[in-house]
């Protein structure tokens, strides 16, 4: 296949969680094949949601809670759970040990800026479930610091996985904490998957690169189902890169995040954009549109 003269530019997330998302572009027999028609660029959820929206790239791993209606949806692949993703993180300072009032008491929250879902996803937890409005703080990821100015710390990806690794420090130094999965507070209320990202891309970008919206869809999900059957690998090849026990990497990948876009996450990404909406935290988003 010649070289493509506009490799479709990819704004890519470089957390654990999309790593079987990307097998084919990472890994022989494919990664050369696909290097000719598109370039990858590895960045944080929120930084993907801007380069695709500024046209600087052409297809993202973005946050659903950035999709605009310039931006189609490619079918097959997400990053969402079904009930405990683990890495989204609500850390509530208890005071008193008063668990079951730890949430209706939070006033102030740091909130990770890498974060647009989850950021928007708490806002529905306070404003809409619990009734109450807390401010947010945007504070890069780091937890003590975060609980050091605020009641609560919300934490996505990896720095959440690590987190967790570290909760007896993170409790030494703040004191005891309510460690809430932001994935099942969802999941519990509304009966849908909790939803975080898709593949999006901006239509017009695709003619450039002489790419039907077919190929694109299948390269994508191919990657997937080949990550997928190579969780073993990831275990390995992540196992050095991220301090976190390989049992837990396992898991993380094969239970708690879920990477196919079904029917009932469509149904829960659109529930989610209501959500938003209705509390001013997002612009409406009417009908998702896909490629
Ligand atoms: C599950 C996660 O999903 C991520 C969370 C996002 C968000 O909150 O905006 C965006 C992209 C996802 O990769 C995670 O990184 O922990």
């Amino acid at each position: 296949m010649p070289k493509s003269s506009h490799p479709v530019r990819v704004a890519a997330i470089n957390f654990l969680n999309p790593a079987p998302l990307m097998w084919d572009f990472e890994h022989p027999p494919l990664a050369a094949k696909l290097a000719e028609r598109y370039t990858l660029h590895y960045t944080r959820p929120a930084l993907c949601a801007d380069e695709l929206l500024a046209a600087r790239a052409d297809l993202g791993l973005i946050p659903i809670a950035s999709l605009t209606p310039d931006l189609a949806i490619v079918p097959g692949c997400t990053i969402a759970s079904l009930d405990r993703v683990r890495s989204i993180q609500l850390i509530v300072k208890l005071k008193d040990g008063k668990q079951p009032h730890a949430l209706k008491a939070v006033r102030t929250i740091a909130a990770d800026t890498a974060s647009r879902s989850s950021l928007a996803y708490t806002e529905i937890l306070f404003r809409k479930f619990l009734g109450t409005q807390p401010a947010f703080i945007q504070h890069p990821a780091d937890p003590i610091a975060m609980l050091e100015q605020a009641d609560a710390a919300l934490l996505i990806g990896d720095p959440a996985l690590l987190a967790l690794e570290a909760r007896d420090q993170i409790e030494q130094a703040i004191g005891p904490c309510q460690w809430i999965d932001l994935a099942h507070e969802w999941t519990t209320r509304t009966g849908l998957p909790w939803v975080a990202a898709v593949w999006a891309v901006r239509p017009e970008a695709l003619s450039l690169g002489h790419i039907s919206p077919a190929e694109i869809t299948d390269e994508l999900t191919t990657s997937r189902d080949h990550g997928l059957a190579h969780i073993e690998d990831l275990v390995r090849q992540w196992t050095p890169r991220i301090a976190i026990p390989a049992e837990t990497i396992r898991h993380y990948l094969t239970e708690n995040i879920h990477y196919t876009l079904t029917s009932d996450c469509i149904e829960a990404m659109k529930l989610f954009r209501r959500y938003a909406a209705e509390i001013d935290a997002l612009p409406p988003l009417p009908e998702p549109r896909f490629l």
